[in-house]
């Protein structure tokens, strides 16, 4: 990455941080917050994607200030100095900031309006019931204990994958600097046809979610297991609400937890 570029990049936190009326749009989800929405204890606003079980987005997750100091925070591990580093990966002891980035998704969920119904339907019947995390997941300790950190240049993506079952369920993912879309499909969404000696769609359907910066989105369950996600930045993938959004730099940090091994 060149000089200039880094330059543009800090231009581009400053802009959000403290404004730019050409960039306004970029955080229009987020300008009629205060800072309070963010502080532990606020109610979290969440929302469900209806077609798919276990997916869920806080996209009000964490402030302008709190992405930029994240992002400085990536930038001082150093791990990104050589434009040919794309990938972070750490296991275990995860870095301070990491740590305390898990314990924000801990109090997000705790926080949300779902939980008071999940703790006594747990109670109940030992049933998994619509929230952003059930709380066997919640309650495991650590919460997290391998993180990835993914940067994205403009027009490189994901291709579509189901996250390895080394990990456990319950993965956390934070995206900062550019939107995107990310698109799911079904796991088992062909099957052979005899009669017209080709594959046939099942359920083809694709579901796009917007991933605005400081969003959170959480996989569970059938969102974790039974369903693929990726995110193509290649021209005329990008289209959110008929538009293609801009591509510019992303990046993402990815929670998991390994699976235990006897
Ligand atoms: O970058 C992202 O938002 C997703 C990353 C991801 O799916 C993965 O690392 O498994
Ligand atoms: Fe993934």
């Amino acid at each position: 990455m060149g000089e200039n570029e880094k330059l543009d990049d800090e231009d581009e936190i400053l802009k959000q941080i403290f404004g730019d009326s050409s960039e306004d749009e970029c955080f229009e989800d987020q300008t009629v917050m205060n800072d309070s929405s963010y502080e532990v204890g606020h109610i979290r606003k969440w929302e469900q994607v209806k077609e798919i079980k276990g997916l869920w987005l806080c996209r009000i997750f964490i402030s302008p200030q709190q992405q930029s100091s994240l992002l400085s925070a990536i930038r001082n591990e150093g791990w990104f100095m050589d434009a040919s580093q794309n990938q972070a990966m750490r296991f275990g002891n995860l870095p301070t900031w990491a740590v305390e980035l898990s314990d924000s998704v801990y109090e997000a969920v705790l926080s949300s309006n779902h939980m008071t119904d999940t703790l006594t339907m747990d109670r109940y019947n030992g049933d998994k019931v619509d929230c952003p995390l059930p709380s066997d997941i919640l309650w495991r300790e650590p919460l997290f204990d391998q993180m990835i950190a993914n940067v994205y240049q403009p027009g490189e993506g994901i291709c579509a994958h189901v996250d390895l079952m080394r990990f456990e369920d319950g993965i956390a993912i934070v995206s900062l600097e550019s939107p995107c879309v990310m698109h799911f499909t079904r796991v088992y969404e062909t099957s052979y046809d005899p009669s017209i000696k080709g594959e046939v769609d099942l359920l083809a359907s694709k579901v796009p979610v917007y991933l605005n910066p400081g969003s959170l989105v959480i996989l569970w369950g059938e969102a974790r297991y039974l369903w693929k996600h990726e995110i193509n930045r290649k021209p005329g993938f990008q289209i959110w609400e008929g538009q293609e959004l801009s591509q510019e730099r992303r990046t993402s940090i990815t929670l998991r937890k390994l699976c235990h091994v006897e």
